[in-house]
């Protein structure tokens, strides 16, 4: 997608062909910035930092962390320990474990001296194949915003609702909650999006606003809490979200707050479609609420918020009582009977065992 015109992807290989790229994430929306990661010790300091953020984009990194580390030294050893590092990084978004495994699984399935060339080449795959993964999603989230809207008359104005940034900045280009919103609008729907500023990052406010402002695409920011109240009136048609990890029977980990939104759009009536691609899931788990590793994060990010000043600073301000303790949960699950259809690149299914198997039948023999 395109920043002040000039089409991006969040993540590539530098000029001299072997540093990574980045756009720092923390920076965003007052300063574009690019970043070179040169070190596998970068790359885990930037996902886990949140310079590089959401669930296909870390995947997407860590796979070029280990592509930096086999330049570094492509034995077993540093092999293991890059892995493991990285892994470490974040908890909660599965996508990560999910390249890593890939890197790994053939890596250790070559000579040494054949790692480097190998690293780099599959993660670039891996940035490829996200984005056409991501359009898939797109064409089948259009399909349902479209059918909605048709459904309501063809109202001046199709209110969707999402929360955090699953657009294109969380994965390589489109996005996952974001991609079926931008073709609608590529397709003359007139989608309007109420987007949530998602404390304590704010990544809504910062992320999602600005790159659909940077696509023209009609949005409002709103505070966390507004969701139930503008769906008690009506003015919320769909709600869309992304995901870091869905378990098997489709219960769906997401930034903190989903859960709430899940629950207001179901007392009201408001179709709640999650969107991920098949790196997202995790076959391995049965019960979100009880199995899925919950990041807890610093609670300075929600001690301190960081914005620009009148002057064009930017500067972070502490915001709590002195000796007041903060919590700071990144995550939270909203249980599979809450989510209408899980928006995939090989078509929306139920949230469910069977919805999933469906989808992915190979996952049966396992
Ligand atoms: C397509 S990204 C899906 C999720 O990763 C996204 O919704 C999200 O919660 C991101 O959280 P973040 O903590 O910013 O990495």
């Amino acid at each position: 997608m395109k920043i002040y015109g000039k089409s991006m992807r969040t993540i590539w290989v530098a000029a001299d062909s072997w540093g990574v790229e980045i756009i720092d994430q923390t920076r965003l929306p007052f300063e574009v910035e690019t970043r070179t990661l040169r070190s596998w010790q970068e790359a885990a300091s930037a996902i886990r930092d949140m310079v590089v953020r959401g669930a296909p984009l870390i995947g997407a990194t860590g796979a070029y962390g280990l592509a930096l580390a086999m330049r570094e030294d492509s034995s077993d050893e540093n092999l293991e320990r890059a892995y493991a590092a990285l892994l470490a990084t974040r908890p909660t978004a599965v996508n990560l474990r999910w390249a890593l495994d890939d890197l790994r699984g053939r890596l250790t399935q070559v000579a040494p001296s054949a790692r480097m060339g190998l690293a780099y080449r599959r993660a670039a795959e891996i940035c490829d194949e996200d984005v056409e993964t991501c359009k898939a999603i797109g064409r089948h989230g259009l399909s349902i915003i479209r059918d909605l809207w048709e459904q309501k008359g063809k109202p001046p104005r199709f209110n969707v609702l999402t929360h955090c940034n699953a657009g294109w900045l969380a994965c390589i280009d489109w996005g996952t909650a974001l991609a079926p919103i931008y073709m609608a609008f590529e397709a003359g729907i007139p989608v309007h999006v109420w987007v949530d500023e998602t404390r304590p990052r704010n990544q809504g406010a910062s992320l999602t606003a600005f790159e659909l402002g940077q696509h023209g695409v009609d949005h409002t920011v709103i505070a966390d809490n507004q969701g139930g109240h503008l769906m008690q009136h009506g003015l919320v048609d769909l709600a869309i979200v992304g995901t870091d990890r869905t378990t098997a029977t489709g219960d769906v980990c997401n930034k903190i707050g989903t859960y709430l939104k899940a629950l207001a759009a179901h007392d009201n009536g408001v179709p709640f479609y999650v969107a991920l691609p098949f790196t997202t899931i995790d076959w391995t788990l049965e019960d979100g609420v009880k199995e899925i590793p919950i990041e807890e994060r610093d609670a300075r990010e929600l001690s301190h918020i960081t914005g620009r000043t009148a002057d064009g600073r930017l500067a972070t301000v502490d915001i709590l009582p002195k000796g007041s303790p903060a919590l700071n949960y990144g995550f939270d699950v909203t249980p599979a009977r809450l989510v209408t259809g899980l928006i995939t690149e090989r078509g929306v299914a139920n949230a469910s065992r069977n919805g999933l198997l469906k989808l992915y039948p190979e996952q049966k023999a396992k």
